[in-house]
């Protein structure tokens, strides 16, 4: 099997292709004709992982074919990647030619994006990074108008930031939010911004409080929360919880509570489970919530989760796995029907589909 290919000529009949297999899939719980959010066809990735090749003394982007997994294809380019990305990959390759200090062991280099402009460099290394290093990475980060962070094993080295300052237009806001190093973030900007704006159309006019699990650096979060009473808004990851306060600050919003939360946690003490510290100061039941926004990983939902989800008016639910999401739907399906649907075509290229539904209680 041949790497990936890229062409655009192909887009419309391969997104046309997932928009069949979603309507078939879910035909058996009436989903309504969905929305489609196409991607751009090219530049629409704002995060590029790429393995180092030396030979000699070059070094190389390299991709690997699956079907013979040993075998590096150096790149000199990667259609998907945004346009920091794209611009910075071969100043970066030139400049570490250039450098031996930067050069020696590097084994990995981890891009990302913003739609804002902002461009992040992981280098990772196979050996133990000296004060030389710091210096070359300094100067490399000044070329390039990037952070640049290098990792090894036991050792992490800033310069300058160790995340990136996102900025989304979204019905005539600029929304801002704190993107960490290592951390969730979603990787098709644009299609990101058609979903958040989808989500918001269909928040629209119900009022009421806001439940959110897995909210990550706050993504929807603060799309959402001007539109709801109060928010109460659980995510697992401190650094993501983190980012998401100060997404909540730098957008003064203030009628969000967050909580670091797995969702089987607040499932749990929802239904008068155990007592969480991590929940002192929240009084549940003084919250009148209408809506339940999930977003959970290719996992889907835990059965505690499921649980929780029944006893909702609204259920939003973002997810990037159908497999999971039918069978979340199917277990939804005594209390819950589908009332709107859409697809969001986050990997272009790929098999791979985002999709969103609104599900009300019947
Ligand atoms: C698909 S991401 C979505 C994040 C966010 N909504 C966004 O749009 O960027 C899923 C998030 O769920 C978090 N997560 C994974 N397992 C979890 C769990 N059991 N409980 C709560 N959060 C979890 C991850 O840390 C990640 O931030």
């Amino acid at each position: 099997m041949p790497l990936p290919s890229y062409n655009p000529a192909e887009y419309d009949a391969l997104l046309a292709g997932k928009v069949a297999r979603f309507k078939e899939d879910f035909a058996p719980f009436a989903v309504p004709e969905p929305a489609v959010f196409p991607s751009a066809p090219l530049h629409y990735r704002l995060r590029a992982e790429f393995r180092m090749w030396h030979d000699g003394a070059r070094v190389d982007y390299a991709m690997f074919d699956p079907a013979e997994p040993k075998l590096p294809i150096a790149i000199d380019d990667f259609p998907p990647a945004a346009a920091p990305i794209s611009a910075a990959m071969p100043r970066l390759r030139d400049a570490l030619m250039a450098c031996e200090v930067l050069k020696r062991k590097l084994f990995q280099v981890d891009f990302l994006a913003t739609l804002s402009g902002e461009l992040m460099i992981t280098l990772i290394y196979h050996r133990p990074l000296e004060e030389t290093w710091e210096a070359a990475a300094t100067e490399l980060a000044a070329t390039l108008g990037a952070q640049i962070i290098g990792r090894s094993r036991k050792q992490k080295i800033v310069v300058g930031r160790d995340w990136l300052q996102e900025e989304i237009e979204l019905n005539g806001r600029r929304l801002r939010y704190k993107q960490i190093e290592g951390s969730f973030s979603q990787p098709n900007g644009e299609v990101n911004r058609k979903m958040l704006g989808w989500a918001c159309a269909r928040a629209e006019g119900i009022g009421g409080d806001l439940l959110e699990l897995y909210c990550g650096n706050g993504n929807f979060t603060v799309a959402l929360a001007p539109q709801f009473g109060r928010v109460l808004a659980t995510e697992v990851s401190k650094p993501s919880v983190e980012a998401a306060n100060y997404s909540l600050e730098a957008n003064a919003i203030d009628n969000v509570t967050m909580v670091r939360m797995s969702s089987d946690e607040i499932s749990d003490a929802y239904t008068g489970g155990r007592e969480y510290r991590r929940m002192d100061g929240v009084d549940l039941a003084s919250y009148h919530f209408t809506t339940l926004f999930l977003d959970p990983p290719r996992s889907g939902l835990d059965a505690g989760t499921l649980q929780l989800a029944s006893g909702f008016e609204n259920i939003l639910y973002i997810s990037c796995n159908p497999l999971t999401l039918q069978a979340n739907v199917a277990a939804l399906q005594a209390t819950h029907r589908i009332a709107e649907a859409a697809v969001f075509d986050q990997f272009p290229y790929t098999h791979h589909l985002e999709c969103g539904l609104l599900l009300t209680r019947r």
